[in-house]
């Protein structure tokens, strides 16, 4: 069994800014620096159970994109004990995957997870009922982000569910500027020192891309999606819900 270490990557100061990358080092701390740097992660995944419960249709296919150690896989997994249902977690990240592997190996269930190594912009999406994004659209290129949310629409079945926790910019600087200082302050108040969180922020830059509320919503409406709305919001935190 993986154990998993305190994040201290950005602790020391750093000769040369590297951009932040989903590798061994980040996956091996990776707990840690999720629950100590995004606010209600723990909520996004109860409420990925509770909706699983209400979405995941039998006989058809729940897909976790992005889905790191396999924590959303395991929120949706609990769902569905005794729906036969499909569920597939893919990651591009090697170190990632093969942990993901190992964490849910150690919980019992009746179902077999297909982990797949790969791009999620170039996997295959049919038969879906539920689909999770949790915290990963926002780590793809801005431009490829309609067309894959166009394939997650095309592979879902009607009534079909998909799940997209993103961090967002406000478009009102007044507005972002607080959220985003009372976000820093949430990082102190977990251990996070001003060295960390400022050579984290540089690494973040160009890597994590957040869009604004309201693109979110114009794009899923676009691509067809019957109803979209948040369900969840802390800080610049926030989840979507949106049902074909
Ligand atoms: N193109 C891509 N294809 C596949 N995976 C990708 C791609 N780009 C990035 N990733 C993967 O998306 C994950 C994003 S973390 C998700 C947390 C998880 N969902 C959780 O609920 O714990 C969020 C965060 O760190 O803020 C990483 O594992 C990347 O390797
Ligand atoms: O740390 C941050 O400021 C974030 O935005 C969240 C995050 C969490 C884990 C990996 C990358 C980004």
């Amino acid at each position: 069994m993986t154990h998993y270490q305190k994040d201290t990557l950005f602790s020391q100061p750093q000769t040369e800014q590297k951009a932040f990358r989903f590798d061994e080092q980040v996956a091996s701390v990776f707990p840690d620096m999720i629950e100590r740097s995004v606010p209600s992660y723990q909520e996004t995944l109860k409420g990925i159970t509770e909706l699983t419960k209400h979405f995941a249709q039998a006989n058809s296919q729940l897909y976790d994109l992005g889905c790191s150690l396999g924590a959303a896989t395991l929120a949706m997994r609990r769902a569905v004990e005794d729906k036969p249902c499909q569920i597939i977690a893919v990651d591009n990240s090697p170190a990632m995957l093969a942990k993901a592997q190992d964490y849910l190996s150690n919980y019992h269930s009746n179902h077999q997870v297909k982990f797949i190594e790969g791009d999620m912009l170039a996997t295959p999406i049919n038969n879906a009922s539920v689909v999770v994004l949790n915290f990963t659209l926002q780590f793809i290129s801005p431009n490829q982000r309609h067309s894959m949310l166009s394939r997650i629409y095309d592979g879902l079945n009607p009534g079909g569910l998909l799940i997209m926790s993103e961090k967002l910019v406000n478009t009102q600087p007044g507005i972002q500027t607080i959220i985003d200082e009372m976000h820093l302050q949430f990082k102190r108040d977990n251990g996070y020192s001003e060295l960390e969180i400022s050579q984290k922020r540089a690494s973040l830059e160009n890597v994590l891309i957040s869009d604004s509320r309201e693109i979110h919503l114009e794009r899923l409406r676009k691509i067809g999606f019957r109803e979209c709305d948040t369900w969840l919001q802390y800080f610049q935190f926030a989840s979507f819900i949106a049902i074909k």
